[in-house]
């Protein structure tokens, strides 16, 4: 029997193998959890953004592929959420594993010259998608998965907190804000997963605004989609800093940051003259 406080909708009975904290079907009959749906629009539109901005820029390849990645897991996990199919949890959850394997070449290799390709590298974690895509379609274990996506998270982590201790320390604040964002998302994560019960009965007695507020799974979309978006803003920075493109992070509506680079195409021309 479903747990109290679930209803059912549009899609049928859940056959993920996970069912995360917020009511099924109770803001709209065809939308399995509702807030945890949308709120992955922060996974879409600022890294489709993202994306067309440093093609325009003439940024290397493998950084509109990262924005690209990113806009993948949020339309994943939109239909993940929306449906609570299995199919669609791995539309979700894989593409994790995928984007953070090209997180980690992008901030390891910023400090190559331009068009060299580490060939290793590409390898091993070619290698880690399929082996980790391979196991967890045989072993439908959460665990599993959410271990192999930390280890890529850990591997972020270390190089980053290198590149602002040794490095660039000037982009402390840039590096040091995306990995908290991102903690207090995975802090959210765990609280959402532990007190779920607890979370159920006060959503019952809250009035409707307030209780959307303690979605906390919605809480750690919005959290490591920011922390993800400024984490390839940081690894950007370096890059582009490496390649001496004066890049400069900006607030868009005073808000949202974003990076400007000197346009690549202005510094060919400057060269040609
Ligand atoms: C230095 C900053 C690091 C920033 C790293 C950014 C890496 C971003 C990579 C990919 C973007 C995807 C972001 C997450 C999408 C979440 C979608 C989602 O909610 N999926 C769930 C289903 O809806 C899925 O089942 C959830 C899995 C959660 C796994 C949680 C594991 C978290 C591990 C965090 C480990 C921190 C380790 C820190 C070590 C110092
Ligand atoms: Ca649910
Ligand atoms: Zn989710």
């Amino acid at each position: 029997m479903a747990p109290a406080g679930d209803r059912e909708g549009y899609w049928g009975k859940p056959t993920s193998t996970l069912d995360w904290c917020e009511e099924n079907y109770v803001v709209s009959h065809y939308i399995a959890e509702f807030w945890n749906t949308v709120s992955n629009l922060i996974f879409i539109l600022p890294p489709i953004y993202g994306a067309i901005q440093s093609y325009r820029d003439g940024l290397e390849t493998r950084y509109i592929i990262a924005y690209l990645c990113v806009a993948a897991v949020g339309l994943g996990s939109w239909c993940f959420h929306m449906t609570l199919k299995y199919e669609m949890q791995l539309l979700d959850e894989l593409p994790m594993i995928y984007s953070c394997c090209i997180f980690v070449y992008c901030l390891y290799e910023c400090f190559k010259y331009k068009k060299t390709i580490n060939y290793p590298l590409l390898f091993i974690l070619i290698g880690y998608s399929i082996g980790v895509s391979i196991v967890y379609l045989n072993w439908k274990q959460p665990v599993f998965h959410q271990v192999m996506y930390g280890t890529l998270v850990a591997v972020l982590v270390l190089r980053s907190v290198y590149i602002v201790l040794w490095v660039y320390p000037w982009l402390r604040g840039l590096g040091y804000t995306s990995l908290t964002v991102f903690l207090l998302g995975f802090f959210l994560w765990n609280v959402d997963n532990i007190f779920c019960d607890k979370l159920r009965g006060l959503r019952a007695r809250l009035p409707p605004l307030v209780s959307v507020m303690t979605q906390f799974h919605a809480w750690w979309h919005i959290l490591t989609g920011l922390g993800s978006y400024l984490h390839i803003l940081f690894s950007l920075y370096s890059r582009t800093l490496y390649l001496k493109y004066r890049p400069k992070v900006k607030f868009l509506f005073g808000i949202w940051p974003v990076l400007l680079v000197e346009s690549t195409n202005k510094q060919e021309s400057a060269k040609k003259q």
